[in-house]
């Protein structure tokens, strides 16, 4: 499966620049020679941390994201990990991912669960109420985190549980914490022993620089791509899904796991 993985800088507070950057990074990365199968782009690309600001540009229900990318997962058909997006719905604002496969349909959205306080998430934002399930794309099973939700293995783990053989973290993590960044993906693939695949920003919006190392990593715990810290970069990478099984099967901590204990 190859994937191409979007590390950009966003135009805060700017959702058209943002369309139009993605949309050029679209169309540049299917003319490459690898032909990826799955595009992932990062947390809130649209609007960038502008929290303030949200009640303005936030969109409703996903009304603009949604079909700007079903229309081009369909143009080129290619399944989209859509990132997420500042969406307003039921008197709130949520943090929303979407996956769109490449005939268009949405087959998945998901509310971020936990809220970051450090950038001040919670004061804006209103927390998904249920936690993340799998979804497939070409038979595969695979799961959707944002950014904090990194550091909560509980929902890594239950992905794990219902099938997950990939999971993407939409981010835009800061640069303060790149150490927790990375150590925490590979923690996550090593202990669910499937593929981590991560699209962070770079840049800086109201004091804070955000990390880049956009990172693949497989189900062994071994980084095979990590993009720069500050500078816009497509990972092109193809993963070989069958390493799932056999890292499961050297190491069967699945069938090992206590759950009459926990
Ligand atoms: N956007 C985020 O959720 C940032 C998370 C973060 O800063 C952290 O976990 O540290």
């Amino acid at each position: 499966m190859n994937y191409a993985i979007c590390q950009i800088a966003l135009v805060p507070g700017n959702p058209q620049a943002n369309y139009s950057k993605v949309e050029q990074w679209v169309h540049a990365v299917m003319e490459t020679e690898e032909k990826p199968d799955i595009l992932v782009l990062p947390e809130m690309w649209t609007t960038g941390y502008t929290l303030p600001d949200l009640p303005q540009l936030a969109e409703h229900h996903l009304e603009t994201t949604l079909p700007f990318l079903q229309r081009l997962a369909k143009q080129h058909s290619v399944h989209l990990i859509g990132g997420s997006v500042a969406n307003q719905r039921d008197g709130g604002i949520y943090n929303t991912a979407l996956v769109v496969n490449k005939k268009g349909e949405l087959v998945y959205e998901y509310d971020k669960a936990h809220l970051v306080p450090m950038l001040n998430e919670p004061a804006y934002l209103t927390e998904g109420r249920s936690i993340g399930h799998v979804f497939e794309l070409d038979g595969i099973k695979m799961g959707v985190m944002i950014c904090y939700d990194l550091r909560f293995p509980e929902l890594a783990r239950s992905l794990a549980l219902e099938g997950a053989q990939v999971l993407h973290i939409v981010a835009e993590w800061p640069e303060a914490r790149t150490t927790h960044w990375q150590a925490l993906q590979v923690a996550r693939a090593i202990e669910n022993q499937c593929y981590v695949v991560s699209s962070n920003v770079i840049g800086t919006y109201d004091g804070v620089e955000f990390a880049g190392s956009s990172m693949v990593i497989d189900p062994w715990g071994d980084i095979l791509a990590q993009a720069g810290k500050d500078k816009e970069e497509t990972l092109l990478i193809s993963l070989e899904l069958n390493q799932v099984p056999k890292v499961r099967k050297d190491v069967p901590v699945f069938s090992s796991r206590r759950s009459d204990l926990y």
